[in-house]
């Protein structure tokens, strides 16, 4: 996956609108879900909307919370994330994206098929992409099968009238349902498992507390099955914690399902550990995971040289590396 990795965000009224049929901008999401995105926009380095959303609801597309923008200029980005918008033509020199906040970010104006688009915004260094629509847009990147999650929340409204959320036939996996305040969200992935899941490792690994000494790692264990047994995330209970060690400290080690189910981890699991006197190698072994599927091969920073993944081949386990990954992988480690 060389191309950024494309987050698709949009709230839908139950019965599948956007927005109503008025002039006036409908805000769907409740006060829970609106902070909800503004965490999702702080976490990517590009939002990107069409001109039809500019011209109907004149967005700022910025990060609101400043703790939020505090966090992301301590990790070294920019207060908030570059504003992209998608237009064959000159945008109002009046719109708020290109006015407010010109301190906090860049606006970039662009036109091109969507895999164009992706290749630009890869080159201006966009790892993961939030496209916020509107309804033309959603469904262009949709249907170019360039969407890796889909986040819809679904207030409680019916609306009648107005622009439809719509894509283009695709299977859609649900990842996780949530109550958000009044409002429901639905998380979706797409592609064949290993992609699905190597791409949530990598988003969880965004979660990690910040380390100047550790790595920001991610990891989901699933069963043959497709049911999710574990995750984990660096440091999640303990600034020691590693993401492996974690997701397998909530599995019962008994569980038949532990053979047959496949770890994914955005780092190769660690084979030497100075922290602790069990490696996430070992761990892994005594749960008798069959498959690691990882992103990025630890590079030897914190310890010699690393040989998790030869270890886990040499007891049997199949080791599948995706270097595709390895840069997203990368990004909540880029203090490195
Ligand atoms: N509920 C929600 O979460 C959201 C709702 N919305 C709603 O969606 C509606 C807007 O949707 P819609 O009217 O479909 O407009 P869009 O925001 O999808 O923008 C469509 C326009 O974007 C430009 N565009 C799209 N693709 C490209 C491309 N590949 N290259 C160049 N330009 C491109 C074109 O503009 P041009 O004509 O300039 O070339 C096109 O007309 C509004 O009502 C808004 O409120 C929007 C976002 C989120
Ligand atoms: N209406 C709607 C959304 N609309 C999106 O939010 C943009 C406005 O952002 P801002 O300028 O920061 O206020 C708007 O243009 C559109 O992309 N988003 C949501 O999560 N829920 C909603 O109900």
């Amino acid at each position: 996956m060389k191309r950024p990795h494309v987050l698709a965000s949009a709230a839908v009224s139950v019965d599948g609108f956007l927005d109503d049929a008025s002039p006036r901008r409908l805000v769907l999401s409740g006060p829970a879900d609106l902070d909800r995105v503004d965490a999702e926009r702080a976490g990517v380095d590009a939002i990107l909307v069409g001109a039809g959303t500019v011209r109907a609801d004149d967005p700022r597309l910025l990060v609101r919370d400043a703790d939020r923008r505090a966090e992301r200029v301590a990790k070294g980005l920019g207060p908030s994330p570059l504003r992209v918008v998608l237009s064959s033509r000159a945008l109002d020199p009046a719109a708020r994206v290109l006015t407010v906040g010109r301190d906090l970010a860049d606006t970039l104006v662009l036109g091109g098929a969507p895999e164009e688009v992706l290749g630009e915004l890869a080159g201006h260094g966009v790892l993961r992409l939030m496209v916020e629509g509107g309804a033309a847009v959603h469904r262009e990147f949709l249907a170019a099968g360039l969407v890796d999650e889909l986040q819809l929340a679904v207030a409680p409204r019916l609306v009648g009238d107005g622009p439809r959320f719509t894509g283009a036939p695709a299977t859609a996996h649900l990842v996780e349902t949530r109550p958000v305040g009044p409002d429901v969200l639905l998380r979706y992935r797409f592609g064949d498992a290993d992609a699905r899941w190597l791409a949530e490792a990598c988003s969880l690994a965004e979660r990690c507390p910040p380390s100047r000494s550790a790595f920001s790692v991610g990891c989901v264990v699933v069963a043959a099955d497709g049911t999710v047994l574990a995750t984990g995330h660096s440091r999640r209970d303990d600034v020691l914690d590693h993401a492996e060690e974690v997701a397998l400290r909530d599995l019962d080690r008994d569980d038949p399902r532990l053979p047959g189910a496949t770890m994914y981890t955005s780092l190769e699991p660690c084979g030497q550990r100075a922290s602790r006197p069990v490696t996430c190698t070992q761990h892994i072994l005594d749960a008798r995971i069959g498959r690691v599927v990882m992103a990025w091969r630890e590079p030897p920073l914190f310890v010699g040289t690393p040989s998790g993944a030869a270890r886990l081949e040499a007891a049997g386990v199949e080791v599948v590396e995706c270097p595709d990954y390895a840069e997203l992988a990368r990004r909540p480690n880029q203090h490195r």
